[in-house]
């Protein structure tokens, strides 16, 4: 399998002139047109931030299985820890498959304003988190990647929207009491042989405006398809991978493609290894309305989507994937 996607430098946007400003946004918008995916470098991230949220989530994921079962939320949240056998992610796509082979660990949102708008929408996207006590580090590791995360989306938000040619700050209003949630999916080594169809994550495309995400390099990785044909992803060390999701392409009128993607099982000789990814899902304000960007529609070419908000189709895509709340 050969790999198709392009690294963007993103220091040419924080900090280069208006001349490199305009071309990284032509890269990004290139790419989001063909791929949906990019390598971003020179993110701005502390290395140490994302080494200690994966070094507290490696911790986290070596405890023993009903130790971290304590961690399974009551009920259907989307915060704490899943077992493998509860999530398949093709089930988004209304396909029946196995489930995926991965356990994975969510938080979502904390410390936000205790104002009317988080009132309202407290309980379906502003759910308490779950913490584990044990290892002691995790909560701050993965509260500190996080806020990271965040920083980088707006970011990228910014450079998206110079990208389709609108003002910088044109996503801003939707994106400021975003409901973005942040998993570490941890795919365990693979000692049994995984069933006819079965993945370390099943075929889907992701639901918000954009994830970023930080694997481990490791066989049996992120493979995405173009054109009828599957091409992996190795992560550079230190950059993200960033792919754009369905809001992003309801948002373009589909001049950007959320691209369908899947993690591979690692070939049976290396079936020992494991793989760590912590992913970060933008998802814009819960009532943030998401329609055909002025920009993306014609006469020739009218609005593909009907109008939603980004908290309505989170909440229609989510329902699909999971089966059961515990392992
Ligand atoms: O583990 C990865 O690299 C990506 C997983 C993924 O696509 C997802 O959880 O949506
Ligand atoms: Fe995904």
């Amino acid at each position: 399998m050969q790999t198709i996607v392009p690294a963007i430098d993103l220091h040419l946007f924080t900090r280069g002139d208006a001349k490199q400003r305009q071309q990284l946004a032509s890269e990004v918008d290139k790419a989001c047109r063909e791929i949906g995916f990019l390598i971003i470098r020179n993110h701005g991230v502390a290395r140490e931030v994302l080494e200690k949220a994966r070094q507290a989530s490696k911790a986290f994921f070596s405890l023993p299985k009903d130790r971290k079962l304590a961690y399974a939320p009551p009920d259907n949240r989307f915060r704490g820890y899943y077992g493998v056998g509860n999530t398949a992610l093709a089930y988004s796509r209304d396909e029946v498959s196995p489930p995926d082979l991965f356990e994975r660990f969510t938080i979502g949102p904390f410390d936000f304003a205790c104002d009317d708008y988080h009132q309202q929408f407290s309980e379906r996207f502003f759910p308490d988190n779950i913490w584990p006590d044990e290892p002691e580090e995790f909560r701050q590791a993965l509260q500190s990647y996080y806020r990271s995360m965040e920083a980088l989306a707006e970011t990228l938000m910014q450079v998206f929207a110079v990208a389709l040619n609108l003002p910088e700050d044109y996503f801003a209003t939707s994106i400021d009491r975003h409901i973005s949630a942040m998993s570490v999916n941890y795919y365990p080594a693979q000692p049994d042989t995984p069933a006819t169809g079965q993945l370390r994550a099943g075929a889907h495309t992701d639901y918000g405006t954009l994830t970023i995400v930080a694997p481990t390099e490791s066989p049996g990785c992120l493979q995405v398809l173009r054109q009828g044909e599957w091409y992996e992803v190795q992560p550079e060390p230190g950059c993200f991978v960033v792919n754009i999701g369905d809001l992003m392409a309801q948002w373009t009128n589909d001049q950007w493609v959320s691209t369908m993607h899947r993690v591979g099982n690692p070939p049976r000789e290396l079936a020992h290894t494991d793989r760590l990814a912590l992913i970060f899902f933008h998802q814009p304000n819960a009532d943030a309305r998401v329609e055909c960007l002025p920009s993306c529609r014609s006469p020739d070419n009218p609005a593909r989507y009907e109008p939603t908000t980004s908290g309505e189709h989170l909440v229609n895509k989510k329902a699909k994937t999971v089966r059961r709340s515990t392992d």
